[in-house]
This record gives C-alpha cells, sequence and structure tokens, in this order.
C-alpha cells in the first residue's frame, strides 16, 4: 500500500509583519506523490506560507515539519537533500552561465556523487526542463521565460543530486510559469506532475485556476493570510468561494471529457460588488 506519511507539515503556522498577521493559524499537510496547488488572490499569503514551508522564514507560532522532523533542526546540508524551492524571482548578482546556474542545485547536494555523475545530472536535467541550448548562454542575458526553465532545471537537479541522501524529498515552485507562454506552461506543470508520481511531495503557487483544476491533486485556496478550504480540486471550489475569494462572478462548468470543472473565459467578468 503506498505510503501516506505527509513528507511535510505545517501546524497551525502564524507570521506577522508590518502590524499583522500574514499567515494566521494555516495548517497543510504535503504527501508523497501529490500535486498540491496552492492558490488565492494577490496579497492573500501563498508565497508568505510557502517560504514558511521550506523555512526560508520562521513562524510567529506553529511548525513545520519536514519527515517528522522540526525543520530548524535539520542541518543545511540535509535540508537541500530533502526539499527544493523555486523563488518567484531569482536573479543573480554574477554572470554565470546557464549550466553553472543549473549546477548550483548539484553542488553541495551531490557531492557523493562521481564527478561525471553529477555532471550527466545536469545535462539530463537542462534537457527535461528544454534548455539545453542555452547551457552556454549568461544566466542575466536569457529572456525571463528562458530564466524561469533554468531555475526549473536547478531544482530538478538538486531533486535529483539529493534522492542518493534522501528518497522522501519536497520540491516548492512559488508561480513557476508566470512569465512562461502556454507550451512551457504546460511542460512545466506536466513534469511536476511527473515529478510528483516518483513520489515527491510538490507544492505550487498558482494563479491560473483552470490549470489548478486540471493538474492539482490537492488544492488549498487562501485569503487574507489564512486557508479557507483545502481538498480534493472539485470537491473545493464553488461559484461562491470563487464569488468570495476572487470577487469575480464566475461560474464553473464542467468539461466534457475530463469530468473536472473549468472556468469559461468570456465569463471572467469583474463582479459589481
Ligand atoms: N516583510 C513584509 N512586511 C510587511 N508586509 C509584507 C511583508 N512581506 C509580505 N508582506 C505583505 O503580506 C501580504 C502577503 O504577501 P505574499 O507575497 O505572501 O502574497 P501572495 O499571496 O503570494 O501574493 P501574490 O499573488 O501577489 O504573489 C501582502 O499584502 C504583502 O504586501
Amino acid at each position: 500500500m503506498a505510503d501516506l506519511t505527509p513528507i511535510a507539515t505545517g501546524r497551525n503556522l502564524r507570521f506577522l509583519a508590518g502590524g499583522r498577521a500574514l499567515v494566521a493559524d494555516a495548517s497543510l499537510d504535503l504527501l508523497p506523490g501529490t500535486t498540491t496547488i496552492l492558490i488565492g488572490p494577490n496579497g492573500a499569503g501563498k508565497s508568505t506560507l510557502l517560504k514558511l514551508m521550506t523555512g526560508e522564514l520562521k513562524p510567529a507560532g506553529g511548525e513545520v515539519l519536514l519527515d517528522g522532523a522540526s525543520l530548524h533542526a535539520i542541518p543545511a546540508w540535509r535540508l537541500a537533500c530533502q526539499r527544493a524551492v523555486m523563488a518567484q524571482h531569482a536573479r543573480l548578482a554574477f554572470p554565470f552561465t546557464v549550466y553553472e546556474v543549473a549546477r548550483l542545485g548539484v553542488d553541495g547536494v551531490g557531492r557523493a556523487l562521481p564527478r561525471q555523475r553529477r555532471e550527466a545530472v545536469v545535462g539530463e536535467c537542462l534537457a527535461a526542463a528544454g534548455v539545453i541550448e542555452l547551457a552556454s548562454r549568461n544566466y542575466q542575458t536569457l529572456s525571463g521565460g528562458e530564466q524561469q526553465r533554468v531555475q526549473f532545471a536547478r531544482v530538478l537537479c538538486q531533486l535529483e543530486a539529493g534522492q542518493s541522501v534522501s528518497a522522501r524529498q519536497a520540491l516548492f515552485l512559488d508561480e513557476p510559469i508566470a512569465s512562461l507562454d502556454l507550451c512551457h506552461q504546460l511542460a512545466l506543470l506536466d513534469m511536476a506532475r511527473t515529478i510528483a508520481a516518483r513520489g515527491v511531495a510538490v507544492l505550487v503557487v498558482l494563479h491560473d485556476i483552470n490549470l489548478a483544476l486540471t493538474y492539482a491533486d490537492k488544492l488549498v485556496v487562501m485569503d487574507r493570510g489564512q486557508i479557507v478550504a483545502q481538498g480534493e480540486p472539485s470537491a473545493t471550489l464553488d461559484d461562491a468561494l470563487l464569488q468570495n475569494v476572487f470577487k469575480v462572478d464566475l461560474s464553473l462548468s464542467r468539461a466534457p471529457a475530463a469530468g473536472l470543472p473549468f472556468l469559461l473565459p468570456q465569463q471572467h467578468r469583474p463582479s459589481a460588488a
């Protein structure tokens, strides 16, 4: 039977800044083999929650467990083997090549691997992210979408190299398709789902609700710092929740083939409220 012990758990997380709670009493489990998609309006607290789950931010209350251990008690090198993070913005101050940026994912994590294998991992992940032909380019000269795909290659490298230390891994992607064209959006999300199918717990922050409904095994909805709904996608979203959270007059329809709910584009009208 599949092991459904959570790889990452956030319990009653709370984060305060600027005199208010940016995240309040948020709890979620990230399960192996599961793609969890986090949606919500601008400023809802999605990135803050993701940063709490990855350990980039320390909660004012609650705790994060990674494979049952308190996140902040895990040594940095081991943490890097257990979870990879693709941030919303990744700027580099130095003129690294694309190859060097992807190799950052292996450095420090894959030291136990023979040098040849480390190089093979970088090549394989650059190819998987569709950026192998950019390998010798200066990262700083790439377009926003190209940079995003290179960052994806970097996290793929980290997961692949870290696997020799930890078989139970989590992948965190904060708006990974924000700069991508449609073809690359679908390719990246397909790959995220393939990674989940290998047993990784994947958390993705997305704005596109149709894509969230298509790719999520579990949907988490945030509004004003709180998780207001979570669960199986079609059972989690309804017209009232969409209206209350996103302040738009939308209605869910059923996709004939897959039976998934989706939003018709012509219904994306600002609500009168
Ligand atoms: N260090 C900080 N000090 C004060 N306010 C902050 C700080 N960091 C974030 N915020 C505010 O907290 C709220 C949540 O930010 P967060 O980036 O988590 O939202 P989000 O849901 O990811 O939004 P978006 O969809 O726009 O990326 C926002 O209103 C933001 O302005």
